[in-house]
């Protein structure tokens, strides 16, 4: 996954025209969206600027349109990030977004290079046209509300880099220990959890 995601910063994963990619499009809904999105957002002093990223989960087809109006499919890379990889909304979206490649000039057997995706099933994933090496697997135990960080992460990762990549994660292992050994009364998610429970 750092492998690609250098070759995507370093402008040397080209799309069918050979053009660098510019554009990343996540198409994921709940954990496979939310978690990366907040990432991309929060982080966005330490994002690539070469890269403009964009977060596509409503079924509702303005919301890919809206973002389709705005990227070149030339440059354009989409991860379709399920762990299943039976999500309808996800899957409508998949299949809108791989209509439009196709018709916006990009050949069938270039597709690979547009088209990357992350599951917990690469079988179902290889069958919409992404590449075997091209699917990143999510360990099966992985909940979707904590997938951001397993391969759920990419689009984070590419945004942000394997340098920051890496301190994220280490920060968030370093909060699962404080979670566990941490008094209540020092402990950060107790208290949040205790603040957001007295908000309601
Ligand atoms: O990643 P998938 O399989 O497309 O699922 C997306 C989301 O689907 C929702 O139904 C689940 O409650 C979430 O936890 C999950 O993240």
């Amino acid at each position: 996954m750092v492998a690609f995601a250098d070759q995507v910063r370093r402008q040397q994963w080209l799309g069918h025209t050979g053009k660098p990619i510019q554009s990343i499009v996540n198409i994921g809904i709940g954990g496979s969206d939310l978690g990366p999105k907040m990432v991309c957002h929060a982080l966005q002093p330490l994002g690539e600027p070469k890269l403009s990223m964009h977060f596509v989960s409503n079924v509702d087809g303005a919301d890919l349109q809206q973002v389709l109006a705005q990227i070149d499919p030339a440059t354009t890379l989409a991860i379709i990030v399920s762990k299943t990889f039976t999500t309808l909304e996800t899957m409508t979206n998949a299949h809108s977004l791989r209509s439009w490649l196709l018709s916006h000039g990009v050949p069938e057997a270039k597709l690979g290079q547009h088209l990357v995706g992350v599951s917990a099933d690469p079988a179902r994933a290889i069958q919409l046209g992404i590449a075997p090496e091209c699917v990143f697997k999510i360990w099966d135990w992985v909940g979707g509300r904590y997938s951001l960080w397993s391969a759920v992460g990419l689009s984070a990762l590419l945004y942000i880099g394997p340098t920051h990549f890496s301190e994220l994660l280490a920060g968030a292992a370093q909060m699962d220990q404080h979670f566990r050994e941490a008094p209540l009364r020092r402990n950060l998610p107790t208290i949040l959890a205790l603040l957001a429970r007295d908000g309601k």
